[in-house]
């Protein structure tokens, strides 16, 4: 009845600017000016930018939506058909009225990543600001700038040899662990189940010095996976980008709860701390001694670092510190823990390697049953091209974006203030003219020859220049340390083949295949081990 309704109401006359009009003619003549204003937006909005268009390639691109038929399908195939189309140059992208340039050769990459007018990140990365508020990742760019310097320090060589370290070596004893209980079985595991448990736990601890493992609650890391899931999705749905129909949106499908399971755990241990430090700072005025003398005291954590800095344009609130809390753990913990499952797949799928990685392991280890040492991990020469190879097919940060915030002239094109750079390291990486047989798995490309051959940004699976990735030594190292445990107790082995893997593209890369790994015991670890320091390795 509704229906018929809803129908009739169609024919009925309305008056439009005093002339008679069926509700079917309002209506078309409402999409039509609606189509016509969009029109004259986009055309003026387009207008500024026709010199550089001109000179550009691109995929096919309509009025008012741009090329936004393209994001139909698997993103991952359509970036690498372009990239190769495009010869792996500088092409246009229209995302409705707005122009991105894909930035993907070396020398060009090298110009957008170190120009002081490409230090914004754009509005893609304000989809996250909801779940991890303003850290390193998402602040304006003079909150930035303050904000990195005074981290800077903490992700040097001293502090992740002095302080995190341990904490690598203490977390891999519990992913052997956790693998321990389905070795030897013919069922496989999801290698990606184990590591990303550990992984979060490990970035926690570093950041916060919360210890997840000894708590029970689930509820933080559920929220953390759960809402890097959220912001992930809503990256490819346009319709969600404006706030107030994402905040609908979530209000309507209940993960508001996420959020708030997300920032409560930051909060407390924020106000912990804070707490603490208010005590020291009284207890060393009574007493004047200084608080700070005992070796671990001097260690000043994430949390400690800013709470201590006291100039007035490096005073942090409660809300940046936890930004900048939650910012570590999503930046950390996802990207180490896709690293390490593609490099134990890659392992599995290639025996080989696999043994030439864990011969180099018992070179440097000997049959010692000690945990590796930092120094221990600068003589893992091979597996650290395993990983670079691995991340140079798999940068599980696959796309980047700078917006300009001032024109930057790259080979005599212009790019004007308010473009969107896009950066890709696939796309890079995939480029046959820096790497030959782009499309396999060979370590030697990283070899100290071939490594010398190339431009030096020719790899960027962790960026570059001054917004480049805060936490690369951090995570080569943390991933050095759970890879070589791992691999001492137990060899990687799979059905599946490279030509199995089937990548997704969003904020980070996918295999939606998963990480299908069996595992055997290296019971004769030691004579294996003698053998290969016979062979003089
Ligand atoms: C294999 C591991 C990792 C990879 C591949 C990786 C990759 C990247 C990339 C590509 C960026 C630049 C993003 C952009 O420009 O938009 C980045 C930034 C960042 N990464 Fe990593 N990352 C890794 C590990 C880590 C770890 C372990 C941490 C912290 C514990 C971390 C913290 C950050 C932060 C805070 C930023 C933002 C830096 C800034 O804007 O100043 N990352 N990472």
């Amino acid at each position: 009845m509704q229906m018929f309704q809803g129908v009739r109401s169609l024919y009925l006359n309305y008056s439009m600017f005093g002339f008679p009009a069926s509700g079917t003619q309002l209506i078309v003549i409402t999409v039509f000016s609606i189509l016509a204003i969009l029109l004259c937006y986009d055309k003026w909005n387009r207008r500024r930018y026709e010199t550089l268009t001109n000179e550009l390639n691109g995929p096919p691109d309509y009025p008012i939506i741009g090329s936004c038929l393209e994001s139909f399908g698997d993103h991952y195939e359509k970036i690498m058909f372009y990239g190769d189309l495009f010869n792996y140059g500088l092409f246009k992208c229209w995302f409705g009225s707005y122009l991105s340039v894909f930035i993907t050769k070396p020398e060009d990459l090298q110009i957008i990543l170190n120009s002081s007018k490409a230090l914004n990140k754009g509005y893609v990365y304000k989809m996250a600001t909801k779940l991890i508020g303003e850290g390193l990742v998402t602040a304006p760019v003079d909150k930035w700038k303050i904000h990195r310097r005074l981290m800077n320090p903490l992700f040097k060589y001293d502090i992740i040899k002095e302080k995190f370290f341990p904490i690598f070596q203490e977390k891999s004893k519990v992913l052997v662990q956790k693998i321990q209980k389905g070795v030897d079985n013919t069922q496989p595991i999801d290698i990606l189940d184990c590591i990303s448990s550990v992984t979060l736990s490990t970035v926690c601890q570093t950041t916060m010095d919360y210890n997840l493992d000894t708590h029970t609650d689930m509820g933080f890391k559920m929220g953390v996976i759960k809402g890097v899931e959220l912001v992930i999705n809503r990256v490819p749905k346009v319709w969600l980008y404006p706030d107030v129909i994402y905040n609908l949106y979530i209000k309507l499908f209940g993960y508001e709860n996420i959020y708030k399971i997300v920032r409560n755990l930051p909060r407390h241990i924020i106000a912990k701390k804070k707490n603490d430090y208010v005590n020291k700072f009284s207890k060393k005025n009574t007493t004047d001694t200084d608080v700070n003398d005992g070796k671990s005291e001097c260690f000043k954590g994430l949390v400690e670092t800013l709470l201590d800095s006291n100039k007035p344009e490096e005073r942090f609130t409660d809300e940046d510190i936890m930004g900048h809390v939650i910012t570590m753990v999503g930046a950390g913990f996802e990207t180490t823990s896709l690293t390490a499952s593609f490099c134990f797949l890659m392992l599995a799928i290639y025996p080989d390697i696999q043994d030439k990685v864990y011969d180099e392991i018992c070179s440097a280890l000997g049959d010692s049953d000690e945990p590796i040492t930092m120094e221990q991990t600068n003589k893992l020469v091979y597996l650290k091209q395993v990983i670079y190879e691995t991340l140079r097919l798999f940068p599980t940060a696959p796309i980047i974006s700078r917006q300009l915030h001032d024109d930057v002239t790259i080979r005599n094109h212009k790019l004007l203030k308010g473009t969107m750079c896009v950066i890709s390291p696939l796309i890079t990486h995939h480029n046959p003219e820096l790497y030959s047989n782009p499309n396999s798995f060979n370590p030697d490309n990283f070899n100290a020859e071939n490594v010398a051959k190339r431009h030096k940004y020719s790899f960027i699976a962790f960026s570059g220049g001054p917004r480049g990735c805060i936490g690369k030594k951090y995570g080569l190292v943390f991933l050095t340390v759970i890879i070589t445990e791992v691999l001492r107790s137990f060899s990687v082995h799979t059905d599946m083949k490279f030509s199995d893997i089937k990548l997704k593209l969003g904020i980070t890369l996918h295999n939606t295949v998963g990480f299908p790994i069996t595992t055997k015991s290296r019971k004769n670890r030691h004579n294996v081990c003698n053998n290969a320091e016979m062979l003089n390795y």
